[in-house]
């Protein structure tokens, strides 16, 4: 059994069927584009973090087997590539945001003195590589600063965590997000106890949350989506941590459905609400929360469980993929890799964040 939700090597491309999980880890080549987007549209790949990178590896993988072309077909195939991607998935802002600053960068790259089509490929090459590697690193800070932030904030050792959906392994390249801070707390010692909801109706909860803790023997307990209220209100959960598809410049966050009312009940118990998130899932370009695409999937995933219809013929169904958490029910911040911030200084951080990076990248260049 594994927990790696992409195995790659220069030219190789597999992802687990995370369909099939937890009775079956098997591993599907994706050798292209095309193959990218079908894999992450039917979700058997998922979560922010690793559609963009299964999206950008695909298309290393396919730049790498593929006769070069002349160097402007090349950065043609480059950008058509990587905005069919993007409407992979509209939700989850990795995609979109990895696409933009790739296609900027090959633009660069073409316009660079003796570029050529073979540089232009290398180059889209190791960035997309680049992207798997830094992706592991920053979960490991969310995870070790969040963590940090949590035993000075939050009372009662050791930490009950309530958390929802999957945003582990699975749904990224490694260690996770709002699972990764439950890692870091288990590793520390300081882990009681964690509650993860089966996250209805594609049960990233119960298939794939629980696959991951149970793996790591980490305590924990599934819950119904339903139960989450009388969760907080009686098993002690000192703090509910969640992850992020979407997190916009005031700090409204687009999660997986049954996101809001786990903030809405947070609130009423008294409990802190965090949104565990790299800058890779935030969106500071979108003002608030009103202006996030939310994804409607097909009504199968409610009206089938296993592939057996459950309910009447026609009844109507409603399936978002995701609800809006408003800023000001995210009471204990946002978790980056850069630091714990609350919703109202999140823009000013990441933004004194990036110009740093930039001032970097020119004085390397
Ligand atoms: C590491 S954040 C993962 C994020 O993505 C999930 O959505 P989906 O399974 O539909 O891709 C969920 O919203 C998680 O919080």
């Amino acid at each position: 059994m594994s927990l790696e939700s992409v195995r790659y090597s220069r030219g190789s491309l597999a992802v687990l069927n995370q369909l099939l999980l937890p009775h079956e880890s098997r591993y599907e080549p994706v050798a292209s584009v095309k193959e990218a987007w079908e894999v992450i549209r039917s979700m058997k790949v998922r979560g922010a973090p690793a559609i963009a990178i299964v999206g950008c590896l695909s298309l290393a993988v396919e730049l790498e087997s593929n006769e070069v072309k002349e160097k402007d077909q090349l950065v043609m195939f480059i950008l058509e590539s990587l905005e069919f991607l993007v409407t992979s998935r509209p939700t989850a802002v990795n995609m979109a945001k990895a696409a933009e600053q790739l296609s900027a960068f090959v633009h660069q790259e073409a316009v660079r003195a003796n570029a050529t089509s073979e540089s232009i490929r290398k180059s889209v090459i190791e960035w997309a590589e680049d992207l798997l590697r830094k992706d592991v690193e920053d979960n490991k800070k969310i995870g070790d600063c969040g963590a940090q932030h949590l035993l000075q904030k939050v009372p009662g050792h050791p930490i009950t965590i309530l958390t929802h959906c999957n945003t582990g392994s699975l749904a990224t390249a490694g260690y996770g997000t709002a699972l990764g801070v439950i890692r870091s707390l288990h590793s520390m010692g300081r882990l009681a106890h964690v509650y993860c909801t089966e996250t209805r109706p594609y049960n990233q909860g119960a298939r794939l949350t629980a696959y991951e803790l149970v793996y790591e023997k980490i305590p924990a307990t599934l819950i119904a989506d339903s139960m989450a209220s009388i969760a907080m209100k009686e098993k002690g959960v000192s703090a509910v941590v969640v992850g992020a598809d979407r997190v916009v410049a005031n700090g409204d966050t687009a999660n997986k459905v049954g996101t809001y009312q786990l903030a809405i009940a947070a609130k009423h118990h008294g409990i802190p609400f965090y949104v565990a998130a790299p800058s890779t899932s935030c969106d500071l370009r979108l003002a608030d929360g009103g202006h996030i695409v939310i994804e409607e999937r097909p009504s199968q995933e409610l009206t089938d469980v296993n592939g057996k219809r459950i309910t009447a013929q026609g009844i109507g169904v409603w399936n978002p993929a995701f609800d809006v958490t408003p800023c000001d029910l995210i009471t204990g911040g946002i978790i980056t890799e850069h630091g714990v911030f609350s919703p109202q200084e999140l823009q000013a951080a990441l933004t004194k964040v990036m110009k740093e990076e930039g001032k970097r990248q020119k004085h390397e260049a």
